[in-house]
């Protein structure tokens, strides 16, 4: 796992999109995994630039979903498709035909799951999945003690992270519903590179459990430990935890630039 600290989340952003943008640049056609929440914002603001200056044609990129609520209305506006669609796939001047997600007002849920695994395995895979954390340790919607060999299933959230989230829904925790789909850790570990970025002081234990503690399916991020590409990028705030930041700063100073992320 690599940990890279940046002064901001601005730059966390802009590292993380040059990354995809060279990947882009590599392969066109490359499945793009995104998040959904706040962190991963400036990231996709950032790629949208280069997008339009030019500086990357991710005209064939296609994107796909991490997690999904269940049972609110089709097109409401905090579904995570909507969410994806507006601030990714317009911004990147796609359109639906580049996305793919899990069904979140399917009949059938667990079918629905079965059936994203099998459309992620069928598009070749995932090429870079970016992630964010909660601030009890969960991925996607990985909540804690997710089994680490989990595939994409319906979850039933925590009321941390319902609190978390109702800030999407009008400050009103009632409105957060309380089941979701999300690619399960199995899944999530399957894609080629992984990329979590976390930010602000709140992410601070998360980030640190994640990276320097035990992997233990009560800190679900602690899976990125088992992947052979992860990259933690963190600001100051998130990474003032870590024991051994001087180390990743030395690090990640000295690394060859041609090695990219
Ligand atoms: N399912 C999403 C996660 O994918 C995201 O990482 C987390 C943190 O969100 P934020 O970045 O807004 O703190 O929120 C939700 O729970």
């Amino acid at each position: 796992m690599e940990v890279v600290i940046v002064p901001d989340a601005t730059a966390g952003g802009e590292l993380i999109a040059e990354a995809m943008a060279a990947l882009v640049r590599r392969k066109p056609d490359a499945l793009l995994g995104v998040a959904t929440g706040s962190t991963p914002l400036p990231i996709y603001e950032a790629l949208a630039a280069k997008v339009a200056a030019g500086a990357v044609d991710a005209s064939r990129a296609r994107i796909c979903q991490l997690d999904e609520y269940v049972g609110l209305p089709a097109g409401h506006p905090e579904s995570y498709r909507s969410v994806v669609l507006r601030e990714v796939v317009e911004p990147l001047g796609l359109n639906e035909s580049s996305f793919m997600g899990p069904d979140g007002s399917a009949e059938d849920v667990q079918a629905a799951c079965v059936a994203y695994d099998k459309a992620l395995a069928e598009a070749g895979g995932v090429d870079l999945q970016l992630l964010g954390i909660g601030t009890d340790g969960h991925i996607g919607f990985n909540e804690p003690c997710s089994s680490l060999a989990s595939r994409t299933r319906i979850k039933t959230l925590t009321e941390q992270t319902r609190v978390d989230n109702a800030r999407f829904f009008d400050g009103d925790i009632e409105q957060v519903p309380h089941h979701v789909i999300t690619q399960g850790i199995g899944t999530i570990l399957e894609a080629r590179h992984l990329v979590l970025l976390a930010t602000g002081e709140g992410k601070a234990d998360a980030v640190a459990a994640t990276v320097e503690g035990p992997v233990a399916s009560v800190v679900p991020a602690s899976a990125l430990q088992l992947h052979p590409h992860a990259t933690v990028v963190v600001d100051e705030a998130a990474a003032s935890k870590l024991k051994l930041a001087d180390y990743f700063r030395h690090t990640y100073a000295n690394k060859p630039e041609w090695q990219g992320l």
